[in-house]
C-alpha cells in the first residue's frame, strides 16, 4: 500500500492578515547566558535543515549569534536574505522607543530590516543603566525593595503606536509586518479600537497544558495569527516525557516533540521551538497529520492537568498571564 506522503513542518507556511507569508515553525532563540554562543551553530544546523524562520528578541541576547550565522550562511551561498523570515521584539524597558530597539536588532542581526516585530510585553518598565544588561539597559529593572520598577505612568498602548508609525511609513522599509506577545484578548481588544494597524500576531505561551482556547477563537475570528512558545515546557522539555503526549508519539511513530509542534501547525498556527542541539534540530521537523479526536484528546490536558511554565514574578501584571493562565 502506497504510505501518505506530508510535507515536513520546515515546509509548510502561513499568509499574515498583511498578505505576508510566513514558514510555520521558527527556531526559538531565548537560550539562557552559559548557550548563547552555542546560538550561532544552532542557526546554521536549522537552515541547512530547512528552517527558514528564525525567533529572537533584543532582550534575548542572541541576536549578534544569529547576525554571525546569517552572514556565513549567505557567504557560503546556502541562503539569501529574503530567504529568511526574522522574528524580533521590543522589550518593556525601550517601551518608549521602539526606534532604538528596533536599530539595535537590525545592528545585531546584521540586516536591513526584520520580517516582523512584536511588542513583546503590554509592560512598560523604568530605564536603569546595567553595563551587564542588554546593550547597556537592565533586562529586569528593580526598585531598592526588589520589586519590578515599572513605570507607573506609562501606558503599554504608546509601543503599539510607535510600531504602527513604524509600519505605515511608506518610506521606512524596516519591518515587513508588525504585532504583538503575550496579550490577553481584553488587550487585543483596547488594540482593536485605538490603532489603526491590526496586529498581524499575537505570540503566546501555548502547548496541550495550556491550549489557549478563549485566545484561540477571538483571535481567529479577527484574524489575527497565533505562535506558540515554549511548545516543549521550555527549560527540561517536561511536556516531552508526558505519557499523553508520549502515547500519541508512539501512535504515530514520531518524537514527542514532533507532535508538540504539529499540534499547532495543525491549527493554523506558528510554533518556535528553542534547541541548541542540531541532532535534535535536524530530526524534529515530522509533520503528524493529528485528527480532530487527536486534537482535542490534546487539548482536554487544558482542562484536566493545566500548565503554565513561564511565570515569572514581573509579568504577573498582565492578566491571566500567571499561574494556569487564562479561563479555558
Ligand atoms: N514572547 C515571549 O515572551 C516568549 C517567547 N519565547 C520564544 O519561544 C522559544 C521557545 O520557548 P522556550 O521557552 O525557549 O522553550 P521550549 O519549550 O522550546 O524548550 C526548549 C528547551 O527544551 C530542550 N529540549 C527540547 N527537546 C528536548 C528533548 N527531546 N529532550 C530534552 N530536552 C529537550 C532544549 O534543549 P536543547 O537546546 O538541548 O535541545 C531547550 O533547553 C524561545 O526560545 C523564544 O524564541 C519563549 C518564551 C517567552
Ligand atoms: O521571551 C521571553 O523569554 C523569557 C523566558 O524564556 C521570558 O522572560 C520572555 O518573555
Amino acid at each position: 500500500m502506497a504510505e501518505m506522503l506530508h510535507p515536513k513542518l520546515t515546509e509548510i507556511s502561513f499568509l499574515l492578515n498583511n498578505g505576508v507569508r510566513m514558514p510555520a515553525i521558527g527556531l526559538g532563540t531565548a537560550n539562557p547566558p552559559e548557550k548563547l554562543a552555542e546560538t550561532k551553530q544552532a542557526v546554521k544546523a536549522a537552515v541547512k535543515a530547512g528552517y527558514r524562520h528564525i525567533d529572537t528578541a533584543w532582550a534575548y541576547g542572541s541576536e549578534p549569534f544569529i547576525g554571525e550565522a546569517i552572514k556565513e550562511l549567505i557567504e557560503e551561498g546556502v541562503i539569501k536574505r529574503e530567504d529568511l523570515f526574522i522574528t524580533s521584539k521590543v522589550w518593556p524597558v525601550l517601551w518608549d522607543d521602539v526606534d532604538r530597539s528596533l536599530n539595535e536588532s537590525l545592528k545585531s542581526l546584521g540586516v536591513e530590516y526584520v520580517d516582523l516585530l512584536l511588542q513583546h510585553w503590554p509592560i512598560c518598565y523604568n530605564k536603569r543603566n546595567d553595563p551587564h544588561g542588554i546593550n547597556g539597559l537592565a533586562r529586569n529593572p528593580v526598585r531598592e525593595d526588589g520589586s519590578p520598577d515599572y513605570n507607573e505612568s506609562a501606558d503599554w498602548i504608546e509601543t503599539y503606536r510607535q510600531l504602527e508609525k513604524i509600519y505605515s511609513d511608506p518610506k521606512d522599509r524596516r519591518v515587513r509586518a508588525i504585532g504583538v506577545s503575550n496579550f490577553p484578548v481584553e488587550y487585543l481588544e483596547r488594540v482593536l479600537k485605538e490603532c489603526n494597524v491590526k496586529p498581524a500576531m499575537n505570540q503566546v505561551e501555548m502547548h496541550p497544558r495550556l491550549p489557549q482556547f478563549e485566545l484561540n477563537k477571538f483571535c481567529r475570528e479577527k484574524n489575527i495569527k497565533l505562535t506558540a512558545y515554549s511548545p516543549v515546557g521550555s527549560h527540561g522539555a517536561p511536556l516531552v516525557d508526558y505519557p499523553p503526549i508520549k502515547e500519541m508519539a508512539e501512535k504515530y511513530n514520531i518524537s514527542p516533540n514532533d507532535i508538540l509542534t504539529s499540534y499547532h501547525v495543525r491549527q493554523g498556527s506558528f510554533v518556535v521551538p528553542r534547541s541548541v542541539n542540531s541532532v535534535r534540530i535536524a530530526s524534529n521537523i515530522e509533520f503528524a497529520p493529528l485528527s480532530k479526536e487527536d486534537i482535542d484528546k490534546l487539548s482536554d490536558l487544558g482542562r484536566t492537568d493545566p500548565k503554565r511554565y513561564i511565570n515569572e514574578e514581573w509579568n504577573k501584571v498582565v492578566p491571566g498571564f500567571t499561574g494556569t493562565g487564562p479561563p479555558v
